[in-house]
Formats: structure tokens, sequence, C-alpha cells
């Protein structure tokens, strides 16, 4: 099969480097030319562990980038990896999906044959049928569920782990208004993970999978905010917050996954999502009052941090330590990290802010250019009064002696990865 994959970000280069290597012949849509040139290059333009061995293989072979839309008519199927991010008020921004769509239809419309057109990107429910679809008809010219099929199949990749979640992915959910031509496609598409590793194809409408999408982030966004919170409660009572969802997790119906309590939630997906949903909801009259808590209690956790912070250490003119920056460990991305509002809190104290991260102190300094970034976290203690953990890095957990060097050894560790031991004075955030 010829799949098309429009925009080469972290979904759409890992998913169209996945695709040949489930053996289709792959076309990726980019408007940036570096981009192009990586993967003709065999070069990820994106860091994720597994994805450039496939990109290297591939690339300028079975996987081939352009910037041209035209080529998309040589393909049987197209999926949308755009992004959609916010406008200034919360709610979704859906103007680079319209380019899209438009640019899609304009491609398919000297197109003979059915061609069929993937959602892949997150939109608020309505968006495809309401708003993509009319967009890809009026460019083509042609109709919707006759000459030419659209189908909703959210992705649910994490980053750090984006190849090995989709190519074992816990489910695949189609959402179609029920066109046969689109789900066969489909099926054909998946068809080598599914008997692979029989992983459940769950068709749906189009607004549902839209919703599905939304459900399962701000499921797992409210879920570390519940243990956030508990955690938090913890704390107050002199309690291990991590021995009480240790054993809460037991309980299958709470489950072990996502109950490390700490500094909270980041990343390019949790924070745009639940805002978006929250603003989808708010603009049909719905106030989704246990969303807008999670993410509340996200907002303060930094803060929390700071305040532990505070009850051992004057930060003003002080040298602290900041330990990770990326808004999860395994990656080099640092959207919405919560490095950023502790390293901004930190300033407003008056501190003087060394920073360490193994890979994302170069994107940190494009956001922060005047803190200091230490070579190593050696480097970033030695001399400092107070340091604070904000990534769950593993190297963070081998620190020892190198706490001896600290001008005074306080360590508030937001993902409890630090090993307490005498001679330090350690704060967890919820233990
Ligand atoms: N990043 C994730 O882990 C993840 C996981 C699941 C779903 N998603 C969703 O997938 C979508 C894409 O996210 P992403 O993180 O891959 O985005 P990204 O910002 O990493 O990449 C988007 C790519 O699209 C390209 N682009 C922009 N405008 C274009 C246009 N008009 N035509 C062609 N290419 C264009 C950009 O150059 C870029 O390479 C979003 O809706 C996101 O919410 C992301
Ligand atoms: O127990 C936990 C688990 C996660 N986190 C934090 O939650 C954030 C998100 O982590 P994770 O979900 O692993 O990373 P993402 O790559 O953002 O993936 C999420 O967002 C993607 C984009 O929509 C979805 O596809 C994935 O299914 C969804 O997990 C990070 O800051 C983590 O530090 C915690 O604080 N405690």
């Amino acid at each position: 099969m010829h799949v098309s994959v429009v925009g080469s970000g972290y979904v759409g280069t890992t998913i169209a480097a996945c695709f040949a290597d489930l053996g289709h012949e792959v076309t990726s849509v980019d408007i940036d030319e570096d981009i192009v040139a990586a993967v003709n290059d065999g070069d990820a333009p994106i860091h994720e562990p597994g994805l450039d061995p496939l990109v290297s293989v591939y690339g300028g072979d079975r996987l081939r980038a352009t910037t041209d839309y035209d080529t998309i008519r040589e393909t049987d199927v197209t999926f949308l990896a755009l992004p959609t991010p916010k406008n200034d008020d919360g709610s979704i921004d859906t103007s680079i999906m319209e380019a899209g769509a438009e640019s899609v239809g304009e491609a398919i419309a000297e197109k003979d044959g059915y061609h069929l057109v993937v959602v892949k990107s997150t939109v608020v429910p309505g968006t495809t049928e309401d708003t993509l679809t009319p967009l890809v008809e009026a460019a083509s010219g042609k109709t919707a569920g006759e000459d030419f099929g659209v189908a909703v199949n959210p992705e649910f990749l994490r980053e750090g782990t984006a190849v090995d979640d989709f190519m074992e992915p816990d489910k695949i959910v189609v959402g179609t208004d029920g066109d046969g031509r689109a789900l066969d496609l489909l099926a054909e598409v998946y068809e080598p993970l599914v008997l692979q590793w029989d992983v459940p194809v769950f068709e749906t409408g189009p607004r549902e999978a839209e919703m599905i999408k939304y459900a399962n982030n701000g499921f797992l966004a409210a879920k570390v905010s519940l243990i956030n919170d508990i955690g938090n409660i913890c704390k107050e009572f002199g309690v291990d917050a991590y021995e009480v969802a240790e054993a809460i997790g037991l309980d299958d119906r709470i489950g072990e996954q996502f109950l490390r309590s700490g500094v909270g939630w980041g990343g390019s997906c949790f924070p745009k999502d639940t805002s978006a949903i929250i603003q989808h909801a708010r603009d049909a009259g719905y106030d989704p009052r246990m969303l807008e808590a999670a993410v509340e209690v996200n907002e303060r956790q930094p803060e929390r941090l700071l305040s532990l912070l505070d009850e051992h250490v004057e930060a003003e003119g002080d040298r602290i330590a900041v330990l990770g920056l990326a808004f999860k460990p395994g990656t080099d991305d640092i959207r919405n990290s919560r490095a950023i509002p502790v390293i901004e809190g930190l300033r407003e104290r008056g501190a003087e802010v060394v920073a360490y991260d193994p890979v994302a102190a170069g994107e940190m300094a494009e956001r922060f250019p005047d803190i200091e970034y230490a070579e190593s976290a050696a480097a970033a203690l030695d001399g400092a009064s107070g340091a604070v953990v904000v990534t769950d890095w593993d190297e963070f957990g081998t620190l020892d002696e190198e706490f001896d060097a600290m001008e005074e050894a306080v360590v508030v560790d937001g993902r409890r990865i630090v090993e307490r031991r005498e001679g330090i004075t350690y704060e967890g955030l919820t233990w």
C-alpha cells in the first residue's frame, strides 16, 4: 500500500518510518525543506529512541519526503499529522489543519480513484465533520463518502517511547461514518500490527474518535493530578505517598501506572489538550470542574516545591541547582516542562540558578539564555546552597558524594529519584 503522511514532526516522522517498516511505500510531506532533506538523507529530524535506525534504513528509499503536496495523488491514503496548538484563550487552533486539509483537497482534485484522508492529529469533537471534510470537498470539488473517504484515527504514542508505542499499541481507534472502503483501507494499513499483537481495533464514529483522544489524555492528566493532590495531603501528615500509591495501584480498578506524584505534568500534549477540551466544553455551556481542578493542582506543584526549598534556604543571592529540564526523561523536549515555572520562581526569589540536564540544556538555553548551564549534575551541585530535582532522569538516582560538594546539602526532590541519606537535608514533595 502507498501511504502519505502530512507533517513530519514527532508523530508524522514516527508513523511514517513505522509504516515503512511495516512494508508500506511512504511519502512524507512537510513545508520545512530542512526536515524533508534530513528524512531523504536517512536522518531523523527529531530525537526519539529507535527512530534513527528506521529513518536511516528507509529514508530516501521506501520512505521519501517532499514539500510537494501533489505527490499525495499517487498514494492510497493520507494521514494528517499536523500541529494543533492552542490559542491565547486556551482553545484549539485548527488553522494549520485547515490549511493542510485544503492542500490535500487540491492535490486529490485531479485523482480518478477513491482516496482516504485520515485525521491523525488531536482535534476537538466535530472538527473533522464540521470543518476539515467541507474544506477537502471545496478544494477538490469531490464529495466525501463517494469520491473520497474521511476517518479519524487518533494517536496515543508517548514521546521517548514513540516507536515502541506505535509498533505495539494498546488499541487502534478508527472513527468513520461507516464508509466500508475507509475501514478496509485502514485495516490494510494496520494489518501487520493487528496480526502480530492481536491489537483491538475500536471502530466508532468520527466525533467519538476525536473525543476518545481527549478523554484518554484528560483521564491520565487527572490521574496524575489526583495522586499529586493525595500526595500533598500525605506530606502534611508525614505519610509516604509512594507507599500509598503502591498499595492502591494493586487494585485493578485503579491500576499501578501514572501514580508517580511530584512536580506535575508537562509536555506538548496534556497541557494543550486539557485546555482545548475545557474551552470546547465551556463554549458548549458546560463547566468541566474535574479537568479544571486537574489543571489547577498541576499549576500549583512547582510553587509547592519551591516553598519546601524556602523552608531551608534563603534563595536570594544563593546558588541553586535545578536538576532536570526536559518535561520527562528520555527526551530533549522542554515544552511546558515544570522546570520553566521552577526557574522563574527561583529567579523571582533572586537566586543564582545553575541548571543541568543530560540532553535538554540547549533547548532551555533558548528560553532562559542568562542562567548558568552546567556540564554535569556534579558541576551544578558544586557550591550550591540548594538543589531542586525536576526531571526523573535515572542518573540522578546514582548521585551520592556529589552532594558533599554543595555549600549546603539541601535537596528538594520533585520526582522521588534521589536516595535519601544522612548528611543531606532531604525534602520529598509528597513523601
Ligand atoms: N507529540 C506527541 O507525542 C503526540 C502524540 C499524539 C498525538 N499528537 C498530536 O499529533 C499532532 C502533531 O503533533 P506533533 O507533536 O507531531 O507536531 P510537531 O510540531 O512535532 O510537527 C508538525 C510538523 O508539521 C509541519 N507542518 C506545519 N505546517 C505544515 C503544512 N501546512 N503542511 C505540511 N507540514 C506542515 C511542521 O514543519 C512539523 O514538521 C498534534 O495534533 C498533536 O496533538 C502528538
Ligand atoms: O505517574 C506519572 C506519569 C507521568 N507524569 C508526567 O506526565 C507528563 C506526561 O508524561 P507521558 O504521558 O509519559 O508523556 P507524553 O509524551 O506527554 O504522552 C502523553 O501525551 C501524548 C500526546 O497526546 C499521548 O499520545 C500519550 O498517550 C500520553 O501519555 C510528564 O511530564 C511526566 O513527568 C507524572 O508526573 N507522573
